[in-house]
């Protein structure tokens, strides 16, 4: 296995290895990009009884248009997410053996896909990331692989354990405000259908700069295949774009948020009225970038399936039910072809 991370430090002249060139997506990275005013929705306002209005109709707006949008105020404290950005980095910053001790292959050199490395590689010809990844299972916490979590640097089981404990709250708190954008009776609608087992993997992506942004992704287009992420974008490159009426627009970095993406569980949830959003990863020439992202999923072993309450003679269900066990197994071959897994479900 090589890494990104390698192939970034070794490369001299200004060339990507073949395997990591698109040329399978008709949309170029260097395309103009536009700034997209995405708005920013106070949470600690969302969450206030008496002065909820205007939060609730930016929320409303944003999913309606963006299917994304930052939170402030969002009560992770904001020493915890310094804290997870700083052990991220240096987890990133050591040497390839220390690192290697977390990898995704096991000694058979199959790929799992907890640890530390690239991406699965379903076939030859799959064109490769510009990412380094170090992904796992947090909850349930009684499934944690803590083999996988790395011991260097030293605080970085207790923070990110410390991390997702906050972030838990947040997501709880947003899925039962969308819960009541779509006027659901139970507002503990989404949060009941997670489950018991409900899954959160975290997800630190490692972005090295790259010499040719032109023709390589950090992260091919593609929509969350959770219920909703938490990500933590990083604080001072910028690279992701979402995909609005066939235009990419860059994600503003605005300092003290937590961005929140719609997925596709909740599409399929939602019968269609919250939708996910398209999104990439763009690359740069000068300066490495990392992200660390929460995946929130309901319970692999259950079925999802538009809310009853929201199909109706004028809005048909618009998704067949589904295990979310084999929605999540076909979403990667999906997602390698460039392909979106949800429109597999459509009716
Ligand atoms: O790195 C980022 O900003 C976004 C990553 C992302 O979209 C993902 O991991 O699904
Ligand atoms: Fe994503």
């Amino acid at each position: 296995m090589t890494t990104v991370q390698e192939l970034a430090g070794a490369l001299g002249t200004p060339d990507v290895p073949e395997l990591y060139v698109v040329r399978t997506h008709k949309d170029q990275q260097l395309s103009a990009t536009v700034v997209a005013p995405i708005p920013v929705i106070d949470h600690g306002r969302l969450l206030n009884k008496d002065d909820s209005a205007d939060e609730t109709k930016k929320l409303r707006s944003a999913i309606e248009s963006w299917g994304l949008f930052m939170v402030s105020n969002h009560g992770v404290d904001a020493e915890v997410i310094d804290s997870m950005r700083v052990a991220s980095k240096e987890f990133f910053r050591q040497p390839l053996e220390e690192k290697q001790r977390y990898s995704n292959l096991n000694c058979d050199e199959q790929f799992q896909s907890e640890g530390y490395g690239n991406d699965r590689v379903s076939s030859p010809d799959q064109t490769r990331d510009w990412t380094d990844r170090l992904y796992l299972k947090v909850e349930p916490e009684d499934e944690r692989c803590m083999a996988l979590w790395p011991a260097h640097p030293k605080n970085f089981r207790d923070i990110l354990h410390e991390f997702t404990k906050n972030c838990g709250q947040l997501k709880d708190d947003l899925l039962r405000a969308m819960a009541k954008l779509l006027e659901l009776d139970d507002e503990d609608y989404f949060v009941d259908q997670l489950g018991k087992k409900a899954l959160t993997n975290a997800r630190c992506s490692y972005y090295p700069q790259c010499p040719r942004p032109d023709l390589v992704f950090g992260l091919k287009p593609h929509s969350d295949g959770t219920v909703v992420t938490v990500l933590m974008a990083d604080d001072n490159v910028g690279g992701l774009q979402v995909l609005r009426d066939g235009v990419w627009w860059d994600v503003p970095i605005v300092p003290h948020t937590l961005l929140i993406l719609i997925g596709d569980q909740i599409e399929i949830m939602s019968n269609g009225i919250f939708k996910s959003p398209v999104h990439r990863v763009i690359t740069n020439t000068k300066k490495e970038r990392l992200s660390v992202a929460l995946d929130y999923s309901v319970d692999p072993e259950r079925e999802i399936e538009p809310s009853p309450q929201l199909v109706n003679q004028k809005r048909p269900a618009l998704y067949r039910k589904v295990k979310v066990k084999d929605y999540i197994a076909t979403y990667y071959n999906h997602f390698f072809e460039g392909k979106m897994v949800i429109d597999t479900i459509k009716i």
